[in-house]
């Protein structure tokens, strides 16, 4: 499914008016129609009361058919006005007009105090205060009534996305409404799906409010949920080269956690041929954990890292690998770093840098990259994006997708831009919002394996962009299989490599209904 900037998403609306006729009050009803339905389904409406809050805007105006649907179907609707009804145009003023009409309670509220007595006698609260028109931070008696939304622990059903929550970013614009639901109307949001806004969605159901598919399933929009291609089928008749032969360049004195998790996880999610290179003090350490792997033992800086001096040889062996990955714990060292940026000039084949391996390749380095002929992943966190990109931290976060956008075609390079929902951005433009995966993840090592889980799917054959996002989803399918048989708390990075079996399995065989269920986006009439 793809996913809409709040731009794209107006463009659609003027789109499905003008080109298809489709006015904006067909609209409006479709999308008041299908919240109705799932209030209908979670709630129900005889006999229940609602407090239905609107704004001035077009997301008050979803609510004011909503408040019609619950009145039609014979249930109390009370519809707070928290903006000023004059303001209302379009399709808006006309469902003002009709609920006006209606022996519907309509209450302006000028403060919030005026209503705190209301909540204690509704069954459930509908939120159609900010949708995608929300501009600023949230403050004065918008503030104060979303806080007491979330204070009375009724269920609470939003329009489009909870109010609050920018529709670019998913970042919270001072305070937010909580939602259990979420009908959001023709495409996801970005802010429906990055966190935080995700998460104060509850669950997220889509309707796509009777546009055509041309519009919501344009290539003009650049960004969807991930679905990666199936896992391509083992050939009976391989041996360990046909899953792929990978040389790990990894690894430095006292870090030997980093190169054993993203080689064994190679193996583990089914790549064939695992070549690590590693300090050669260093190599007996990681041997004792996984005598699957073949050492190439490296010659050491006298901090113990990988030394320059290892460039030719390693340059050799590359020429025969189907993908070199370089940086997990290979330190800062100068040397080493220096052996990154000549192994990314001299590779001729895909190249997947992490870790210390992305740092080495930040500020005037990044000009190797976009010299690069064979092609390119990295997998920062926020952190080494910052580094990437020259912006800080905040910076990325107002403009995730936009950055990474940029970045990916900017760099030739695919990044992978780790977190809760990680994104791949691909050189072409596109971006890919993956669904697996939960917060015990965030645990040391967890991106050494992903770099294993990436580097195996190539092994295995897809195509190098299928590849990374097939890694990314079975990474966190196998953090999620982990998670159900252990908590979230506890995971570590070993768990999600033992789990990495499981996910593969559990891939190729079908994932259970459960866990389907919450990497897929409901889609509602
Ligand atoms: N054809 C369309 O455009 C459709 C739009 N729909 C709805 O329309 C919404 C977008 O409508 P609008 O663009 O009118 O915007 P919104 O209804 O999201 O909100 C805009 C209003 O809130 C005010 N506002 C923004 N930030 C504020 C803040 N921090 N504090 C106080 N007031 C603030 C604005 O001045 C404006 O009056 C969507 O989210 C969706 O719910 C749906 O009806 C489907 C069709
Ligand atoms: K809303």
């Amino acid at each position: 499914m793809k996913i809409s900037s709040v731009n794209e998403m107006r463009e659609m609306d003027r789109a499905a008016i003008e080109q298809y006729g489709i006015i904006e009050e067909i609209l409006m009803e479709n999308a008041g129609l299908a919240a109705f339905g799932v209030i209908a389904e979670q709630i129900g409406a005889e006999g229940k009361a609602f407090l239905i809050f609107c704004g001035g805007g077009n997301n008050g105006g979803d609510g004011l058919v909503v408040a019609r649907k619950i009145h039609s179907d014979g249930g109390k609707a009370h519809i707070i006005m928290l903006g000023d009804p004059d303001g209302f145009r379009g399709a808006a003023r006309t469902n003002f007009n009709i609920v006006s009409r209606l022996p519907v309670t309509i209450t302006r509220i000028s403060a919030a105090d005026e209503v705190r007595g209301e909540f204690e006698r509704c069954d459930a609260v509908v939120d159609a205060i900010f949708g995608t028109g929300l501009v600023r931070d949230v403050g004065g008696k918008y503030r104060e009534i979303i806080e007491m939304i979330n204070a009375a622990r009724k269920p609470v059903i939003s329009l489009d996305i909870p109010s609050g929550v920018h529709g670019d970013t998913g970042n919270v614009m001072g305070v937010s409404v909580r939602a259990d639901h979420t009908i959001t109307f023709g495409l996801p949001k970005i802010g429906n799906l990055l966190y935080p806004g995700y998460a104060l969605g509850g669950t997220l159901h889509v309707t796509h409010i009777s546009f055509p598919p041309s519009l919501y399933r344009s290539d003009a929009l650049h960004m969807a949920v991930s679905v990666p291609p199936a896992l391509p089928p083992r050939n009976p008749d391989g041996h360990k080269g046909s899953f792929g032969d990978v040389l790990f360049i990894a690894g430095a004195a006292g870090y030997y956690g980093a190169p054993c998790f993203a080689a064994l996880s190679f193996m583990k999610a089914g790549g064939g041929y695992a070549r690590l290179a590693a300090p050669a003090s260093v190599t007996p350490f990681i041997a004792a954990k996984g005598s699957e792997l073949v050492f190439i033992p490296q010659k050491e800086t006298p901090s113990g890292s990988i030394a320059l001096e290892n460039r030719d040889v390693l340059t050799e062996i590359s020429r025969d690998m189907d993908m070199v990955v370089i940086g997990p714990g290979i330190s800062l060292d100068r040397e080493s770093q220096e052996l990154v940026r000549e192994m990314a000039r001299r590779a001729d084949v895909p190249l997947l840098a992490d870790g210390d391996g992305i740092t080495a390749l930040c500020g005037d380095h990044t000009e190797i990259l976009r010299q690069r002929k064979a092609p390119t992943v990295l997998t920062p966190h926020m952190g080494e994006m910052a580094r990437i990109t020259g912006l800080s931290v905040a910076e990325i976060s107002a403009d995730k997708v936009g950055v990474l956008r940029r970045t990916a075609a900017d760099l030739n390079a695919v990044i992978v831009l780790k977190g809760a929902h990680t994104l791949i951005g691909l050189p072409d433009q596109r971006v890919f919002l993956n669904m697996s995966g939960n917060s015990g993840m965030a645990t040391a090592g967890s991106g050494d394996v992903l770099t294993g889980t990436i580097a195996a799917m190539f092994g295995l054959g897809l195509p190098l962009a299928d590849a990374v996002r097939k890694g990314v989803f079975i990474h966190g399918l196998s953090g999620d299989l982990a998670a159900r048989e252990k908590g979230e708390d506890g995971i570590t990075a070993r768990d999600i490599t033992e789990f990495l079996p499981d996910a593969m399995k559990a891939d190729r065989e079908g994932i259970d209904s459960g866990l389907r269920a919450r990497y897929t986006i409901d889609v509602i009439a």
